[in-house]
């Protein structure tokens, strides 16, 4: 089965407050979208990217491909206003019948292994979404305060989100209701339930400057 990852870069960074966005930070003298693109890769001989970049840094990431990749293989086009319109354009890149990988940039600690154990589940059931259990306690937020979960019975979602094209594709044409943070809950409101895989603590999401000097930390090979 044909295998395209889209890789969702399309974002500004506003909670890092970097300036830049933080999909080109260095982490280890090399962009942090480097990893990723690396590791989808690696991950796969056969595997494409469609890389979505918000449209004023379309060239930078070009100049990252040009640099370090084979540019047959990565695919770039522009992002949305929001992740859920980026990863829409992504998937207009998409044709044949594929497995589709939906990706966060800046989840770039993300290994092979969770790649291909994905790719497994996804060939099996229609899709993959990695899930880590929650080492704190978690509540829900009501009107009139808060009430405590059994945190065994929540879990933390990540990226990469993996389905068949023939389910993904069709529910991203419906209309965007209140806020999709991520493909299960598109897949989900569409109407199609989705399968579970065992995500990694590792694969942690670039958001505030902490979580940059974490994946340092990771990248050398320490415990976070
Ligand atoms: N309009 C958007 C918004 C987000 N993303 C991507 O979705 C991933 C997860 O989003 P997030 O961590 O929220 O990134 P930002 O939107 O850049 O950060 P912030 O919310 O702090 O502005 C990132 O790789 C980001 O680039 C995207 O492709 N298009
Ligand atoms: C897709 C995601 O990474 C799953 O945890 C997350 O929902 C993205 O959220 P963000 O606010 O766009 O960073």
């Amino acid at each position: 089965m044909k295998k395209i990852a889209v890789i969702v870069a399309g974002g500004t960074g506003t909670r890092m407050g970097a300036g830049l966005p933080k999909q080109f930070l260095l982490l280890k003298n090399k962009p942090l979208l480097y990893y990723t693109i690396d590791t989808f890769l690696r991950a796969y001989d056969d595997l494409d990217i469609v890389l979505v970049l918000p449209e004023v840094y379309t060239d930078m990431g070009q100049e990252i491909i040009d640099a370090y990749f084979d540019k047959d293989r990565v695919r770039i086009t522009i992002g949305g206003i929001s992740r859920f319109e980026s990863v829409k354009n992504g998937l207009q890149l998409v044709d044949d019948e594929a497995i589709i990988f939906v990706h966060d940039a800046v989840r770039c600690l993300v290994s092979p292994e969770l790649i291909r154990r994905c790719y497994e589940q996804a060939v099996e059931t229609g899709s993959a979404v990695p899930v880590v259990p929650s080492s704190d306690s978690v509540r829900l937020l009501t009107e009139d305060g808060s009430d405590a979960l059994d945190r065994e019975n929540v879990v933390l979602v990540q990226t990469p989100q993996v389905f068949h094209s023939k389910l993904l594709i069709p529910a991203f044409s419906i209309e965007q209701k209140g806020k999709f943070t991520d493909e299960a809950s598109v897949v989900e409101a569409f109407g199609m339930k989705v399968s579970l895989v065992e995500g990694e603590k590792n694969n942690i999401k670039i958001t505030h400057p902490i979580d940059l000097v974490i994946a340092e930390q990771l990248l050398n090979g320490n415990p976070a």
